[in-house]
């Protein structure tokens, strides 16, 4: 099966122009588990500001993927280049340093801890503090100082996403933001992620399952299957092309 690469046409208004160093590049990175590959050869270059969506169906290996690009699983092959250069491979707490901040699909709050004690907690230096992380979260700054445990699932994620910001991250990994949400939630999250990208100049990488939804905020987009890039292009293209995602998804020829 041929890979179909997409016009390379970005939507979004903050192109760094040619000689700008990437952000992050992912150079035919490759991941698994024990002696199993399941993510193959996968590469992508992001300037800052940009967010790319990682496409594809269940069990493709994108998770794999943003856990290995946040150091907690070591690659199986390839590079990963932050701001020009290399991340040594399997190294959490170096990616993390570098810039690297995962929002994991569990979350992983502290729940019998309150709004405000999650983030003091996570703060780094230069990541936006607590206030500015809840001026993008308006709806959560009203739970303040409700524990992590008793808000919605929507309220959850707002948190998990304000407290990556409050570790200066110049690569956001969101894997799988509306897991477990309502649509019209959904719907009221990702445009936050485009703020983000926009606002705080980082790369974001966003694993996500409402593929026209993601398509609206992201600006590059790859279709992941069985572990390698099946489809990938500009986000506005691959929206304007269903009939192709969903031979990408199905795993046809396209
Ligand atoms: N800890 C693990 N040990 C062994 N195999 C695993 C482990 N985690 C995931 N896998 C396998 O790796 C493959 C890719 O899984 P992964 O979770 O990365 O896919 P995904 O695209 O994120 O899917 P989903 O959308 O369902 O989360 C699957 O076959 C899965 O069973």
């Amino acid at each position: 099966m041929a890979d179909l690469k997409l016009a390379d046409e970005a939507n979004h208004s903050n192109d760094p122009g040619p000689t700008a160093v990437p952000i992050l590049e992912c150079r035919e990175v490759s991941a698994g588990y024990g002696s199993v590959r399941v993510v193959r050869d996968v590469s992508f270059s992001l300037q800052a500001g940009s967010v790319l969506a990682i496409l594809g169906p269940n069990g493709a290996g994108k998770s794999t993927l943003m856990n290995t690009l946040a150091g907690l699983l070591p690659r199986k092959g390839g590079d990963v280049v932050v701001e020009g250069k290399e991340l040594r491979s399997g190294r959490p707490g170096e990616a993390n340093r570098r810039g690297l901040v995962l929002v994991p699909d569990d979350r992983a709050l502290f729940t019998s801890m309150t709004v405000r004690e999650n983030l003091s907690i996570a703060k780094r230096s230069g990541g936006l503090s607590v206030d500015a992380a809840m001026e993008m979260f308006p709806a959560l700054a009203k739970r303040i100082k409700v524990n992590a445990g008793s808000l919605s699932g929507g309220e959850q994620q707002m948190l998990a996403v304000a407290r990556a910001l409050t570790q200066n991250p110049r690569v956001l990994l969101i894997d799988e933001m509306s897991m477990g949400l309502a649509p019209v939630i959904v719907e009221e999250l990702l445009p936050i992620v485009r703020r983000i990208a926009d606002e705080t100049n980082a790369v974001v990488v966003l694993v996500e399952q409402h593929v026209q939804l993601a398509l609206e905020v992201a600006d590059e987009a790859l279709v992941i299957v069985h572990g390698g890039v099946r489809l990938s292009g500009s986000a506005r293209e691959l929206a304007k092309n269903p009939e192709l995602l969903e031979q990408a998804y199905l795993g046809e020829a396209v």
